[in-house]
C-alpha cells in the first residue's frame, strides 16, 4: 500500500513536471537563448572593460565594437547551431571581411573572445549539450561560419532566428545603454524575444543600484525581467498612462529617430515630463516594465530601411507586457518582408490607453493618414 502510493507520487510529480515542461511552447528556445544571451552579455562587457574603458582601442576607432559584435555573434549562433541545427538565421553581421584577414590582430581577437566565452563554466540552467563549458572550442573556420550562418534572406515563412549581437553601438562606446537581442519568428510572427543589457539599472527608481538585466517574452506567456546575475524572474506588464503622466523613450541620436518630430507630437499630445532619451532596444524593455510610456521611432529621412533584428525582440516584449506595436500609421510591423521592414514609416510603441491617441498626433504633425 505504501509502496503503491509512493509510486504513484513519484508519478504524478514526474508527470507535472514533464507536462509543466512541455506545456509551454517554445521552453527548450527560451533556455537556450536565455544563456546565449547571458554569455553575449559577459563578452561585451569584457570588450568594454579590456578594450575600451582603458583606450586600449579608442573611441573613435570602430574596431572594439566590430570585436564585440563578431565574437557575440559568432557565440550566439554557435549555440543555436547546437540545438537548432535547421533553424536559419538572420543575424547583422557577416565575416566577408574577416575571411580575408586571416592571422590578423583583429580576427584573432574575435575568435579569442568567442572561444573565452563559450568554455566559460556552466552556470543554473545551462547543460553541457549546448556545446558549452571546459573544452568546447571551436576553430577559427568554425567561427566564421557561424558569423555566416547570420545571411540568411529573411522572409515569410518558417522558423528563422534574428541576432543583433550589439545593438546600440553608439551607446556601447559611451559606456551607457545597449543591447544584445535574439529573436525566434515563426511564419514571420515573433514567438520569442530576449534582449539583454549590461549598463541598465534593474531598478530605475534606483539609478545608482544594480545594473544588468535581461527581458524576455514568449508569446502568450508575458514578459519577464531577469537580473544578468541571477534567475529570479520577475513578470513585467505596462502601467496604464494618461497623457498627463506620459513621458517618451526616443534614441539619444538624433539621426535615427527625429527628434523635432517627438516634440511636435509631444506638445499635440500635452505631454510635459521630458524624453528619456537611451540607445539600443533596452528603450522596449523599458517601456515593457513602465519606465516610460511611450517609445516613438520618427523616420530622419527617406532611405533608411529599419532592420528586422532591430525591432523583432523588442516588439514582442511590449506586446507581452500588454502594449501595442505598430508602424506610425498604424500598421503591424511585418516582419516577413525580408530582412528590413520595408518601407520605413517608424515605429509608435505604447499602452493599449494612448496608442490611438498617439497615432492621431503622429498623424497631425506628420501629414500621414494613420489606419483606423
Ligand atoms: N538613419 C537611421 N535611422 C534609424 N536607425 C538607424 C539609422 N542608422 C542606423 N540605425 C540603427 O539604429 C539602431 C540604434 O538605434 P538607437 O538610436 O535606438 O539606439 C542601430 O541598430 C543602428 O543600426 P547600425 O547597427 O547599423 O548602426
Ligand atoms: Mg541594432
Ligand atoms: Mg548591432
Ligand atoms: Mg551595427
Amino acid at each position: 500500500m505504501y509502496h503503491r502510493l509512493r509510486i504513484q507520487v513519484i508519478i504524478s510529480t514526474l508527470f507535472r513536471s514533464s507536462t509543466t515542461m512541455s506545456a509551454r511552447p517554445f521552453a527548450p528556445e527560451r533556455q537556450l537563448a536565455l544563456s546565449a544571451v547571458r554569455r553575449a552579455c559577459a563578452l561585451t562587457s569584457s570588450v568594454f572593460n579590456k578594450l575600451v574603458k582603458n583606450e586600449t582601442l579608442t573611441k573613435g576607432d570602430k574596431s572594439p565594437v566590430t570585436v564585440g559584435d563578431y565574437a557575440a555573434q559568432a557565440l550566439i549562433s554557435v549555440m543555436l547551431k547546437n540545438s537548432f541545427p535547421a533553424d536559419p538565421i538572420v543575424g547583422e553581421e557577416d565575416a566577408a571581411e574577416l575571411r580575408v584577414e586571416e592571422g590578423s590582430v583583429l580576427r584573432e581577437r574575435i575568435i579569442a573572445l568567442a572561444n573565452e566565452a563559450l568554455v566559460a563554466p556552466l552556470v543554473e540552467g545551462d547543460k553541457a549539450e549546448w556545446g558549452i563549458g571546459p573544452g568546447q572550442e571551436k576553430t577559427s573556420d568554425e567561427l566564421l561560419d557561424a558569423i555566416d550562418r547570420g545571411n540568411h534572406d529573411g522572409g515569410r515563412t518558417g522558423r528563422m532566428w534574428t541576432i543583433d549581437p550589439i545593438d546600440g553601438t553608439k551607446g556601447f562606446l559611451r559606456g551607457e545603454q545597449y543591447a544584445v537581442c535574439v529573436s525566434l519568428l515563426v511564419d514571420a510572427q515573433v514567438q520569442l524575444g530576449i534582449i539583454g543589457c549590461p549598463n541598465l539599472p534593474v531598478d530605475a527608481s534606483k539609478p545608482d543600484g544594480e545594473r544588468g538585466c535581461i527581458f524576455v517574452a514568449v508569446r502568450g506567456q508575458g514578459c519577464q525581467q531577469i537580473p544578468l546575475t541571477g534567475s529570479t524572474e520577475t513578470a513585467l506588464s505596462m502601467p496604464a498612462f494618461t497623457p498627463s503622466s506620459l513621458n517618451f523613450l526616443e534614441s539619444v541620436e538624433a539621426l535615427h529617430s527625429s527628434h523635432s518630430t517627438t516634440d511636435t507630437i509631444s506638445s499635440i499630445l500635452g505631454i510635459t515630463r521630458p524624453p528619456l532619451r537611451m540607445d539600443s532596444q533596452a528603450k522596449y524593455g523599458c517601456l515593457a516594465r513602465g519606465d516610460g510610456g511611450l517609445y516613438l521611432r520618427m523616420p530622419t529621412g527617406v532611405g533608411y530601411r529599419e532592420k528586422i533584428w532591430d525591432h523583432a525582440p523588442g516588439a514582442i516584449l511590449v506586446e507581452e507586457a500588454g502594449g501595442i506595436v505598430t508602424d506610425s500609421r498604424g500598421a503591424p510591423l511585418d516582419f516577413g518582408l525580408g530582412r528590413t521592414l520595408g518601407e520605413n514609416f517608424g515605429v509608435v510603441a505604447a499602452g493599449k490607453e494612448v496608442h490611438s491617441a498617439v497615432l492621431d498626433a503622429v498623424q497631425q504633425a506628420t501629414g500621414t493618414k494613420a489606419k483606423a
